[in-house]
């Protein structure tokens, strides 16, 4: 939330809308406020009784997961915008229409409030023609479409952080590890490859999304009569951790569970992770440090150790200590690859970019 169209906007707070029976309220340094929501068609109304009461002309700042072709990291939400980023949500089916059925249904409760956009893509702007292409022949049914990226406000805040921290790392892997996960290639502060492609169903294991599969197998699935609807279903909500786990998408879960079908999940989500911190090496021509974000990825000291474990043939090594208390830098001395962890900052990337975009609106002519 922030006061509009000044210079100096701060944020407020953030506003929570992951569960529609309750809205939480979160400021910097303060105990989170949560209002319960006596019937989900009240929703909006409570955010939006929210937003007034913190001040005149404050401005709701949605994460939206794809941005598209735009080159923007935020947009206001017109109508205009709205409809095109709806047009993206078979690429983003998970959260696309989540995000923006928030936004409709503020627009709905209170028509006269300006809501902005800021794109999770938009960090991987920077990728290389190379790392856009996707390997399918360019005119028909895929004609349009390549590879984006998302997770950018986390892995842009890695940048950040970086670039400030430890500037003559240039080469950096940020691994995010979260409910979603992927991973990033860094070059001189910026995107040049990362896991996730067209849609943010690419790229490593996730929670309950499979992440790459092999493609065949869903050649096979429609060959054994598996629609379409049933396909998303298996891939995106029934698969990853959840799947393998039969335990529950919820890494600490997993752990706490153990067992055997617990142990595989685990045992391929962090090969894929050092996988993936491997071939994003190639994209970044090499390796100055490795950087664990998101929830498990800065606050799991085990994962970290597995995956760190993969990667000792090219001299990584964790000073265990430092990694089991998830200390900023976690690699031993003598490691040639530093090891970092930073907290996500998603919600203060958005603050910023918002900022920037309320700024730019004051000064136009
Ligand atoms: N404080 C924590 N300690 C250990 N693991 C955590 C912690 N917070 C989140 N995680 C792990 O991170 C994953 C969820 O990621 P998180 O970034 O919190 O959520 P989201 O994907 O919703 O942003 C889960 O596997 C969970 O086990
Ligand atoms: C882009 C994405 O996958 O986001 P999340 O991790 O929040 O699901
Ligand atoms: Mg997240």
């Amino acid at each position: 939330l922030f006061p509009s169209g000044a210079s100096d906007a701060v944020v407020a707070g953030g506003i929570d809308l992951s569960a529609e029976e309750a809205v939480t309220l979160r400021r910097p340094g303060e105990k989170p406020e949560v209002l319960e929501v006596d019937d989900p068609k009240d929703f909006p109304a409570v955010v939006a009784r929210l937003i007034d009461r913190e001040g005149q002309g404050a401005v709701p700042v949605h994460r939206i997961v794809h941005g598209g072709e735009t080159e923007r990291a935020a947009a206001w939400l017109d109508e205009a915008e709205v409809a095109r980023l709806d047009a993206l949500t078979p690429l983003a089916p998970l959260h696309q229409p989540a995000g923006l059925s928030v936004v409709r249904r503020l627009s709905a409760e209170r028509p006269d409030l300006r809501q902005i956009g800021v794109f999770d893509s938009a960090f991987h702007r920077t990728m290389p023609a190379v790392a856009r292409r996707l390997p399918v022949a360019p005119e028909g049914p895929f004609a349009g479409l390549r590879r984006f990226g998302f997770h950018g406000l986390s892995h842009g805040w890695v940048a950040r952080r970086m670039a400030k921290d430890a500037p003559e790392r240039r080469r950096i892997v940020s691994l995010h590890l979260s409910g979603g996960s992927s991973a990033c290639a860094i070059l001189g502060g910026r995107s040049v490859d990362t896991t996730m492609g067209a849609t943010p169903l690419d790229g490593l294991m996730m929670g309950t999304r499979s992440g790459a599969v092999d493609p065949g197998l869903l050649l096979y699935a429609l060959g054994r009569g598996l629609g379409r609807e049933d396909l998303e279903d298996l891939l995106w909500h029934r698969s990853g951790l959840k799947g393998l786990s039969a335990v529950s998408s919820d890494l600490r879960d997993i752990l706490s569970e153990g067992g055997d079908r617990a142990e595989a999940a685990v045992a391929l989500f962090c090969r894929r992770a050092a996988k993936a911190v491997a071939e994003m090496s190639v994209s970044a021509g090499g390796l100055d440090a490795l950087v664990f974000t998101g929830g498990a990825g800065a606050k799991q000291p085990a994962i970290r150790q597995r995956i760190v474990a993969d990667l000792a043939w090219l001299g990584l090594s964790l000073d265990d200590t430092a990694n089991g208390r998830d200390a900023p830098i976690i690699s031993a001395p003598g490691s040639p690859v530093q090891i970092r962890t930073i907290p996500a900052e998603e919600e203060r990337m958005m603050a910023d970019h918002a900022t920037a975009l309320m700024d730019e609106d004051t000064h136009a002519p």
